[in-house]
């Protein structure tokens, strides 16, 4: 078989179902393949970030691998910021990159699109992802793509390929089907039980859910668990929605100083904390590291359990859940605090929009029509989001990039054929809103709330006597019918409740709906974020 047909064969048999991508001169040969086998999709978008977010979205949703095919140095090196997002937040991200061929890279000057070296490029790619393959010898490159794409799924982090342009056609064979990498069971259970020990003895025994439960597909598991053990039970932001149609004594989502109070206690004051593969990390949507008592807390994360002073250093998610369920028994010593309602029964007046509006307003659609899977970018419209009742949601939760908001929620359609609700500020869809104009030529038709308050709207909130956060009015909803959808621009909430309305009942485009936000309007849940987070650096001392 050719490479570049074995390497689609082995990315569709290890769970990849489509790939976004942007062609170049060093990757022309393999998107001829990829188009001329059609083992799978190929969606080309605008701007390598779209590609980048487009795909890993995709991976998320699935809970299989996402996959970006890109050029050699100008658009592989366009792509590294969401791939570090991908990275950080645990997603399973196959970036395939053309590259010079073994003659033109010996020619011994330099290359278009090369940096310093020809593997820079390469050198780039090793700190944003966990294991990387150059496919420059037919002997060798189909245990390579093995190994990589093993690293990608068990490690559910993104991988890099590089694949020379003059190899695509080169002949290999067959390349290893995937073989689960045995678990140390005894381990496992040895662990378990240390666990179950601790929580009977704990006063305020708790379980945190976190990222890696949904990207590990353990999310039935997890529920199971978490009713034997009776605990009060919460999910981070990047595990929300898990357990939600479950009878789990689930209180809600914790999302440390943005969170709901009784969430924070039942978390923070925890005597016996245990959190199922969940990201540690600064104060921002993850875990509040300082404010988790490490010397009580168990953290299984990343192949490892770690306790206060100990650690066992391999045992996968999968087994440590598969050995806890095998012993657990109600563990509780409190009643589990009530999971908060939802904001619903939106006002339809003449009023100006605040984000508390829009939650309702989609609460409201969501009751009347079925909820949408959300892809929400970096901004209020995300704090806006936690006020929307759990359902799907991709988000850059901890690593806080702007830009995925619109292309996200394109990967979310593409790999799930359902129509997505895009939450985006008027700065990020500055970034990456225009990759909607591949909507028509893909099919997509998402519903795109535009909050437009005119600014950077969260760095105002952090620096209200600033002007350089102040942006122009772009009227983004006039743009709408030259990119082949449709445009409201709403200034009341009685618009609003029309324009979802008239969007949702439009199922055969994309509609943006730009909502025009007073600048001082922010969401509950920024106004507690930035509050709390201006008292504790008042407090710090000097
Ligand atoms: C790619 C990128 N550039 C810059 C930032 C910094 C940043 C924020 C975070 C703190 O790092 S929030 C924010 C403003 C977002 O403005 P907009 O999309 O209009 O949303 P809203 O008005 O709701 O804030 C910026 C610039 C970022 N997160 N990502």
């Amino acid at each position: 078989m050719k490479l570049g047909h074995a390497l689609l064969q082995a990315l569709k048999a290890y769970g990849a179902s489509e790939i976004f991508g942007i062609p170049g001169d060093f990757a022309l040969p393999f998107f001829k393949v990829i188009e001329q086998s059609n083992v799978l999709p190929l969606h080309c978008l605008s701007h390598e970030p779209g590609v980048g977010f487009a795909a890993d979205a995709a991976g998320r949703y699935n809970s299989k691998l996402g996959v970006a095919a890109v050029t050699y140095g100008a658009g592989a090196l366009n792509m590294v910021n969401p791939v570090a997002m991908a990275y950080a937040e645990k997603s399973p991200l196959v970036v395939i990159s053309g590259a010079p061929g073994a003659r033109e890279a010996g020619l011994g000057m330099g290359l278009h699109h090369q940096v310093k070296r020809l593997d820079s490029q390469r050198l780039v790619y090793n700190e944003v992802t966990c294991a990387q393959a150059i496919l420059n010898d037919p002997a060798t490159a189909p245990a390579e793509i093995a190994r990589v794409l093993t690293a990608a799924r068990e490690r559910s982090r993104p991988v890099y390929i590089e694949l020379p342009r003059d190899m695509v056609d080169a002949e290999v064979g067959e390349v290893p089907a995937y073989a689960e990498t045995p678990p140390d069971i005894e381990a496992a259970q040895a662990c378990a039980q240390e666990i179950m020990t601790r929580l009977k003895a704990a006063e305020r025994p708790a379980l945190l859910l976190g990222v890696e439960v949904r990207r590990y597909g353990l999310e039935d598991k997890v529920a199971a668990l978490s009713r034997r053990l009776a605990l009060p039970t919460a999910t981070t932001f990047m595990a929300r929605g898990i357990l939600a149609d479950s009878d789990a004594p689930l209180i809600g989502t914790y999302l440390g100083l943005a969170g709901e109070p009784e969430i924070r206690r039942a978390v923070e004051r925890s005597d016996a904390l245990l959190m199922l593969g969940v990201i540690l990390c600064d104060t921002n949507f993850g875990v509040s590291k300082r404010q988790i008592d490490q010397r009580s807390a168990i953290h299984a994360f990343d192949r490892e359990v770690r306790f206060a002073y100990h650690n066992y250093p391999d045992v996968s998610l999968h087994a440590l859940i598969d050995a806890l369920i095998a012993i657990a028994e109600p563990v509780a010593k409190a009643p589990t605090p009530a999971t908060p309602d939802y904001p619903r029964g939106a006002s339809s007046d003449g009023n100006p929009v605040a984000p508390s509006d829009i939650a309702r307003a989609v609460n409201d659609l969501f009751d009347r029509h079925g909820r949408m899977p959300i892809s929400a970018d970096m901004g209020d419209c995300l704090f806006t989001a936690m006020d929307i009742v759990y359902t799907e949601l991709v988000a850059p939760g901890y690593y806080a990039t702007m830009g995925p908001g619109v292309p996200a929620g394109l990967g979310l359609q593409a790999a799930s054929g359902r129509r997505p609700l895009i939450m985006v500020g008027d700065g990020a869809f500055q970034m990456t809103g225009w990759e909607l104009g591949n909507c028509v030529h893909n099919g997509w038709t998402p519903i795109v709330l535009v909050f437009n308050n005119c600014a950077w709207g969260m760095l105002k909130a952090f620096q209200s006597d600033t002007r350089y956060n102040d942006l122009a009015d772009w009227h983004f909803a006039d743009m709408a019918p030259s990119l082949g959808g449709r445009g409201h621009r709403v200034t009341t909430r009685a618009e609003l409740v029309a324009a979802l309305e008239e969007a949702h009942g439009d199922a055969g485009h994309f509609h943006i709906v730009e909502i025009m936000i007073p600048r001082d309007e922010i969401s509950r849940a920024l106004d507690r974020f930035t509050s709390t987070l201006k008292e504790k650096t008042a407090a710090r001392p000097a």
